[in-house]
C-alpha cells in the first residue's frame, strides 16, 4: 500500500528537525515515506516527485527546508495536494529566512506554514493527521486521546507550581 503522507526535506541535515514529524506520524499509525528532495539541488527529481505524488496515493506532502526554503512552495506549484511547510532553523538567521521563504507565497499557491523547528515539524504531522482524520474515525480517536493527554500533562505541570 502506498504511504498516505510524503515527508520531504531539502537536505539530510534537516533530519534532526524533521524526525520529530516522522516520530509523530509513526505514533499515530499514519503511513509515510521520507526522503531528501531539493528544489535547488535536484530540481528535476523535485518536479517528478510533485507530479507523481497524487497518482502514487500520497494525500498530503510535508516539506521541511531551511534558508532560501523554496521547496514547499515549488512542490505546491506542481501539485494540487495539500502542502505543509516546516521552516528549519538556519545557522545564520535562526530560521527567519526559512519562515519568510515558506509563508510568503503568492496568491493561488498555498502552503500551510508551521512554526520554525521541531515544534513546527511535530505540528506538521498533527495537522496532516487532523486532515486525514476527517475521513478516518479511528485516527480521529487516536488524535483526541493525544490531545487530552497533552491537556492533562499541562494541567499537572501547573499543579506543580502550587
Ligand atoms: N532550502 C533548501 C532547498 C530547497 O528549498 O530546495 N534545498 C536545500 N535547502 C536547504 O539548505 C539548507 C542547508 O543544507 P546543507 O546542510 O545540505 O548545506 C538545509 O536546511 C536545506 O533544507
Amino acid at each position: 500500500m502506498s504511504p498516505q503522507v510524503g515527508v520531504v526535506m531539502g537536505s539530510v541535515s534537516d533530519w534532526e528537525t524533521m524526525h520529530a514529524c516522522c516520530d509523530t506520524l509513526e505514533s499515530l499509525k499514519i503511513s509515510f515515506e521520507h526522503r531528501v528532495v531539493s528544489a535547488h539541488r535536484m530540481p528535476d527529481q523535485m518536479f517528478a516527485y510533485a507530479e507523481e505524488a497524487a497518482a502514487r496515493g500520497i494525500q498530503i506532502i510535508i516539506a521541511g527546508a531551511g534558508g532560501a526554503a523554496h521547496l514547499p512552495g515549488m512542490l505546491a506549484a506542481k501539485t494540487s495536494l495539500p502542502v505543509i511547510g516546516v521552516p528549519v532553523a538556519s545557522r545564520h538567521l535562526k530560521g527567519m529566512d526559512s519562515l519568510l521563504s515558506i509563508v510568503q507565497m503568492p496568491g493561488g499557491v498555498p502552503v500551510a506554514t508551521m512554526a520554525i523547528g521541531k515544534a513546527g515539524a511535530t505540528n506538521a504531522a498533527l495537522m496532516a493527521a487532523r486532515m486525514l482524520a476527517l475521513h478516518d474515525d479511528a485516527l480521529g480517536e487516536r488524535l483526541e486521546a493525544r490531545r487530552l493527554e497533552s491537556e492533562r500533562a499541562a494541567e499537572a505541570s501547573s499543579e506543580e507550581l502550587k
